[in-house]
């Protein structure tokens, strides 16, 4: 299929909208969806939709400069200095809530990548240079104090959003996508595969959200329970629906929440999007 810049502007567009309809997916544990805003006391359905708008521009400025180009170590100071941005933006929208950090870092990368192809490649060249591009030092990027997410990982010794970008998406190439299009083909609804791909992420990956706010306890906790939903066989079996009840109830009440997998859903529902058009 012939492409153009200006399916550019169609593509920031799917990024900003994958975040809102992960946003208003339900019901998700501890995360704000269309319900309740979850375990979060400073975020609301409302902040997440203002938040995933003004990160647009950022979308399309990121796959402007990619248009076309090689992935190289050029390309990751251009495209890290838009994030910076984009991340800053966030937080003036949002009066200082992080809201999307994640979710700019990765669906950042997939916009430059898929940009950089002409919005025409293959799978499987698609997630490798995901994790060149992740993989390239930032040298303009300057070191400001330790990140929850460095945080924890040192202190437990896990990966974080940086490493599964690095491994080219692991969790989504492995765990989330391959449920999201057997859930569909099963028969389940749109709403209940998309919270079974959510589930197939908080079923093994290390989310430092989660462990940062609850400790390792929290992490293996959430996982376990994930699990047990996916072999009830998620959502629409029988057990499905008490097991996620149980499960935001057990979120809540020690106020942790998986964002670091509802960033890699959005990024899911991106790529599922561009996979029956141009990703081949
Ligand atoms: C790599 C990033 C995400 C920083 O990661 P770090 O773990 O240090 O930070 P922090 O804890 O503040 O945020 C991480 C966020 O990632 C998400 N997350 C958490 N765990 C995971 C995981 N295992 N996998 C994917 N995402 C995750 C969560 O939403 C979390 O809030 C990124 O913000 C960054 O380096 N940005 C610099 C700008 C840049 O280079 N952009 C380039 C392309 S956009
Ligand atoms: N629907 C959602 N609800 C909550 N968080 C989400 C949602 N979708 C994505 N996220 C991600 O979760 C992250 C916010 O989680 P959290 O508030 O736990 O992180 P934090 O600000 O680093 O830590 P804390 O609030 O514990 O100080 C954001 O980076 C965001 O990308």
């Amino acid at each position: 299929m012939n492409s153009s810049f200006s399916d550019l502007h169609f593509l920031a567009a799917n990024a900003s909208l994958a975040l809102i309809e992960e946003a208003f997916l339900a019901p998700k544990p501890g995360l704000v969806d269309r319900r309740s805003s979850g375990s979060h006391s400073d975020m609301d359905l409302t902040l997440m939709e203002r938040s995933a708008q003004c990160l647009e521009p950022f979308f399309l400025e990121m796959a402007k400069v990619s248009w076309g180009r090689e992935v190289d170590a050029v390309l990751r100071e251009e495209i890290g200095l838009i994030g910076r941005e984009a991340e800053a933006q966030m937080l003036s929208v949002t009066g200082g809530v992080n809201t999307h950090k994640g979710a700019i870092w990765s669906l950042g990368l997939c916009s430059s990548v898929l940009a950089s192809h002409q919005m025409n490649t293959s799978k499987r060249r698609f997630f490798q240079d995901i994790a060149k591009l992740a993989s390239t030092e930032d040298r303009k990027a300057s070191s400001q104090k330790p990140t929850h997410g460095q945080t924890v990982k040192q202190l437990h010794g896990l990966t974080g959003a940086k490493e599964e970008a690095q491994g080219g998406f692991p969790h989504i190439v492995y765990a989330s996508l391959p449920m999201l299009h057997h859930s569909r083909k099963r028969g389940c609804s749109e709403e209940s595969a998309r919270i079974n791909s959510l589930l197939a992420l908080t079923a093994s990956l290390n989310d430092t959200c989660v462990a940062y706010r609850g400790g390792l306890e929290a992490l293996r906790g959430l996982q376990k329970k994930s699990r047990e939903f996916l072999q009830a066989g998620g959502l629409e079996s029988k057990d499905g629906e008490r097991i996620l009840e149980e499960l935001d109830t057990w979120s809540r009440a020690r106020r942790v929440s998986p964002g670091g997998a509802a960033d890699l859903l959005a990024t899911t529902l991106f790529i599922d999007k561009f996979s029956s058009i141009r990703i081949n």
